[in-house]
């Protein structure tokens, strides 16, 4: 399903109903870095999300080190920020809290 690449004042409702996701320069992208008590807890939220994210077929840009981990959404097909970007955020808040 092609995604179309959000307006302004669209991504700005969506980030308005997330916690602690920015808007990176350019509008281009969204990001949060989630920390957790150990990497068993990091590598736990990444394995929940990377199952909802090939379920979604939409995948993070990811970083991790020991127990924090970086995540950057966007859509490059589209190129720039869709429903899918905001979907994934949604689902690894989700994830994030099922954790600790
Ligand atoms: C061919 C495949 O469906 C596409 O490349 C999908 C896969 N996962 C994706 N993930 C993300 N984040 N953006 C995309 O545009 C994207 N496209």
């Amino acid at each position: 399903m092609k995604q179309e690449k959000l307006a302004r004042s669209a991504i700005d409702s969506q980030i308005a109903g997330l916690a602690g996701w920015s808007l990176d320069e350019g509008l281009g992208s969204i990001s949060k870095t989630f920390k957790f008590a150990s990497f068993v807890e990091a590598f736990g939220f990444m394995t929940k999300a990377a199952l909802v994210a090939e379920k979604l077929n939409h995948h993070p840009e990811w970083f991790n080190v020991y127990s924090r981990v970086e995540v950057k959404l966007n859509t490059h097909d589209a190129g720039g920020l869709t429903e899918l970007d905001f979907k994934l955020a949604k689902a690894m808040d989700k994830a994030a809290g099922q954790i600790d």
